[in-house]
Parts: C-alpha cells; structure tokens; sequence
C-alpha cells in the first residue's frame, strides 16, 4: 500500500487517465461505489444519512455515494454546499447522472435553517465537501458547516479526507471535520499517519478505485505502509542443520553505571529475535546486570571512567569477529567519542541508538560518504531534532521529508521513531510502521527495539527486511499485550518476552 502526498494523488490520477485510459468519470464512478459498498455495511435499515457535497472532484464522489445509497432504499438527504454553477467537469457528469435518475437534492444556500436541523437530527453524516484540492483555511460557508458537522452527534464518515484537512505534512490548518471514520481513496495520504492530523480521520480504511500499480511507479511513490503479508513473508526460518554461528554474531556495546539496565534489554531482545551468538560490551563493573538477565550472553568487560566506557577501549575493540554491532543504549555522553574510528575498517551491520546518536550528532560530517557496511539509526523526534539542528516541532512537522534527506545525506537507514514509526532508506524508499500503541512510549523501548534491528538484521538476506520486521514485531508485540492489559502498565521487558509469541503468530 502505497502513501502519498495530494500533489502525488494527482499525479498518478493524472497517469490512470491520460495513460492508462480510465477515465475521469469511471473513476469517480469507482470511487464513491468503493466508498458505497463500506458505507453500506456500516449504516442500518433505520439510519438517517447525510451526504454533504462540495463543489469539486471530493463532491463528485458524493453524488455517486448519495446515488448509490437511494438507490439501495435508505433515508438519505442530499446537501448541495456551493451554488450549483460552481459543480463543473466530471463532478457535474455525476450530478447530471444522479439528476436523470430521478433524485432529488437540497441546496445549503436556499435553506439554511432545514440543514441545521437535518445536521442535528441525522445519524450519519457522509463528508464529500472537500478532499485533496482544499488550499489554506476554510473559507464561508465551509467553517462555518465543519464547526456544525463537528458538534453533531452524528456519526461521521468522510470521504478520502476530513474536510479542511490537508493531505501533506507541514501543511497548516486551522479547522476540519473530526471524522469517526475516514475511507480513503486508492492510497493513505502522509496526514493519516502524522499527529495531530491523524486523529481527524478516526479510524480509517481504503477503498481500492481501481488505480493500477504502474501509475504510482511511474509517477515515483516511493512510501508505502509495511504490510503483515510482507513481514511473513520475508521472516526467517532455521534451517534443520544450522548452527548458531548461522544466525549472526552480534556485538552489543553500552551501558554505564548510571544506565545499567539499557544494555541488558538491548541484548535480551537481541536473543529473543534469534540471534545466534550475542556478546555485551559494556564497562566492567556492570557485567552483573547482563550476566544475571540474559545468561545466555558473554560479556567483554571494558575499562571505564566516571562510569562510562572510555574512547581508549573502544577503538581497540577487534570487531573482526562480528557480524553486526548495536552501540549507544546506556552508554551515557560524558567522554568524547568517535564511532567512525570504532567502526572503522568493519563492513557489518551497525545500528546507533539513544546516546550513540549524541556522539554520532558531534562528528556528523564524518559520515557523509557511508561505510563500507550498512547503517541504521534510530531516532526519536528528540533525537532526530539534534541531529538535524531542527526543533522538535519541526521534526514533527516533517517526518517524511526530513527522514528522506538525512538518509540520503549521510547515506544511513533512518528508522523515525513516534507513533507510525517511518524507515528511510538512503536512496529514498519509505515504510511507515502501522503496529504499535502508546504503551511503548516508556524508557526501554527503544533499547529493546535496536536489540532487535540488530538480531532481525543479520538474519535476513536483505538487512532492511530485518529492520523493517523488527519495527513491525516490536510495534506487534506491544498490540498483542494491550489485548488483556492496560497499555500504561506493559514495559520493555514485558515486550521481550511478548516476542516469542509475536513471531509465533506471524509464522
Ligand atoms: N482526479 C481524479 O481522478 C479523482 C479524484 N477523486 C476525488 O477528487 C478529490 C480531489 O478533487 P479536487 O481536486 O476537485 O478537489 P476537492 O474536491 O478537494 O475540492 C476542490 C474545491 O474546493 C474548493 N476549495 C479549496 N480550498 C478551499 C477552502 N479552503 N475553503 C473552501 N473551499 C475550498 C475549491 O474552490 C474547489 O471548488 C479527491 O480528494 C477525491 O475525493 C475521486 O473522484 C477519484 C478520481
Ligand atoms: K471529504
């Protein structure tokens, strides 16, 4: 499933029509029957039902949908927004069509005081006023009929976007309709996946308009959301004659005295994920908290200072014998360090984390050109927002955009942490995460997550396939305990030992 932004949507409509030869009036006859058919199976026999049209390509869809639905008998009324002259193009083809067959309809300018009451009183209001085309704040009648529509208490199903909403990020908007539930049209657009947008469309769905997948590659989508089927499918299995070293040798480097505890989730769910072989390195005088966690790991005690592991050892480490390293969970900021003198010369996996992300932000430029192996970083907004020298807010704002240029510049896979967590590959393909609830948003999380980048990255042909299931188990495991427990009570250790049956479910 591919994600778009409005101006993409276009393109590819643009593609289907010129292109592929589907007309602009079949389309819309698609797209608001698809609506229809989900629409059908949620309103009841009783149901009273709105259709509120706007002047554009969204309203066109409307006059399918309100076709459709006095077609199949229900109770519907039909609002007609703007003046009728401003209904044009394949929208009015839609209306003409709904007109000759034999339907009638309301005019919002002509009777104002039966919509406020029709808004009170309906039990479902369906929003085709505005989608991808809207520009800037809602001007009249619109703001005024969003305020209206958002203070019903009618269920409200909105068309492909919640009038007033914009589609992209960093777009900005001061009002739209708080949609139930929201069908999108063909492809999610990027707002369904950032906050505070997300939460206008509700729960939401897509309706296949029979877009063909050409379209979106010829007009170059490139984000798409990662699928259960593409998990299964690229999910490892144990060869019956495999052996430990056949599943990655992993390096874990971190903790520090005062952030004892990070290293031990990072290399429990490093095991939990399958990894063969798992070493710790971590200063001396906290072996105790692996050893005694995860007793499956050996450790490689290393000299420290303040707590913290010093520059010293860690370039000495010899990585020759690994095949990935995960560095940074707990390994604190105090003494300056150079990963690309630690990682010089080592051609496996490397996955940056929380405090390694501080020592990565310091010596940037460094990894312009990328390493001879891959590397992935996993930020949280916070941490992105350093790296980048943006504000948090504007991180936020730009999660798609700001993730895609960071791969590209530094040449590193950038796994956006957040709700709809985004992976970024440096040549610009992306993935957004749909597991996950806000019982991970908890200290621990993310070591446990690069544990398991770093497990689920040595164990598939493609490392990607690796980071890419991790984010989704890890977002899966968390859902699959929220099922019998409050989301506010489950913690990263909790999420560990969820994994086994997480993979068990996607197998
Ligand atoms: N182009 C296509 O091939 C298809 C488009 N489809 C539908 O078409 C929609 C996009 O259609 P359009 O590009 O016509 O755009 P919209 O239908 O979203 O809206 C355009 C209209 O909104 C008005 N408008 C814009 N900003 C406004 C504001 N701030 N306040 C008040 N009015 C405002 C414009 O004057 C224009 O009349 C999609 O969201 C989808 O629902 C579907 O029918 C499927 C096929
Ligand atoms: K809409």
């Amino acid at each position: 499933m591919y994600v778009v932004t409005g101006e993409r949507m276009r393109q590819i409509d643009r593609f289907t029509m010129d292109q592929v030869g589907i007309s602009e009036t079949t389309l819309m006859e698609n797209a608001g029957t698809a609506a229809y058919l989900q629409i059908e199976s949620i309103v009841t026999p009783e149901s009273s039902i709105a259709v509120l049209i706007g002047a554009g390509n969204n309203g066109g869809d409307g006059f399918v949908i309100a076709r459709r639905l006095k077609e199949a008998g229900f109770d519907t009324d039909v609002w007609i927004i703007p003046p009728l002259e401003k209904i044009r193009g394949t929208a009015r083809v839609h209306m003409d069509i709904f007109i000759r067959s034999g339907h009638t309809f309301f005019q919002y300018e002509d009777s104002q005081a039966i919509f406020d009451r029709a808004i009170s009183s309906s039990t479902y209001i369906i929003d085709t006023m505005l989608g991808t085309g809207v520009k800037g704040a809602l001007k009249a009648p619109y703001d005024r009929i969003v305020e209206e529509v958002n203070c019903s208490r009618a269920e409200v199903i909105a068309v492909d976007l919640p009038s007033g909403l914009p589609a992209e990020e960093n777009e900005p908007f001061e009002q739209a309709v708080k949609a139930c539930r929201t069908i999108i049209l063909q492809a999610p657009k990027e707002t369904a996946f950032l906050y505070p947008y997300a939460e206008y469309y509700g729960e939401w769905t897509t309706a296949d308009i029979g877009i063909p997948c050409k379209a979106f590659e010829a007009c170059g989508a490139r984000s798409r959301v990662r699928t259960e089927n593409e998990v299964r499918a690229s999910l490892p299995y144990r060869k019956a004659d495999g052996h430990k070293g056949t599943y990655g040798k992993g390096l874990v480097i971190g903790g520090s005295e005062q952030m004892p505890g990070a290293v031990s989730l990072t290399t429990r769910a490093a095991l939990r994920t399958g990894i063969g072989l798992v070493t710790a390195a971590l200063p001396a005088s906290i072996t105790a908290t692996v050893t005694g966690t995860a007793t499956e790991a050996t450790c490689l005690p290393l000299q420290s200072n303040q707590g913290e592991m010093i520059s010293e050892s860690l370039t000495g480490l010899d990585l020759s014998s690994y095949d990935g390293a995960a560095i940074g969970p707990g390994m604190g900021r105090s003494h300056p360090l150079s990963f690309s003198r630690i990682f010089s010369g080592f051609d496996g996996l490397v996955v940056i984390d929380a405090d390694g992300l501080y020592h990565l932000a310091e010596e940037l430029n460094a990894w312009r050109d990328g390493r001879g192996g891959p590397t992935v970083i996993t930020p949280h907004p916070g941490e992105m927002a350093r790296l980048t020298g943006k504000t948090i807010e504007d991180v936020e704002k730009n999660r798609f955009s700001l993730s895609r240029q960071f791969a590209s510049e530094y040449k590193m896979t950038v796994v956006l942490k957040g709700a709809y967590t985004i992976v970024t590959t440096p040549d610009g393909r992306q993935w957004v995460n749909p597991t996950g609830n806000p019982g991970l948003a908890k200290g621990g999380s993310g070591d446990t997550l690069t544990g398991m980048i770093l497990a689920a990255g040595l164990q598939t042909d493609d490392f990607l396939d690796g980071v890419l299931n991790a984010v989704y188990i890890h977002g899966l495991a968390a859902d699959q305990l929220i099922h019998e427990r409050d989301e506010a009570s489950i913690t990263a250790s909790d999420v560990i030992e969820q994994l086994p049956f997480a993979l068990a479910s996607l197998r």
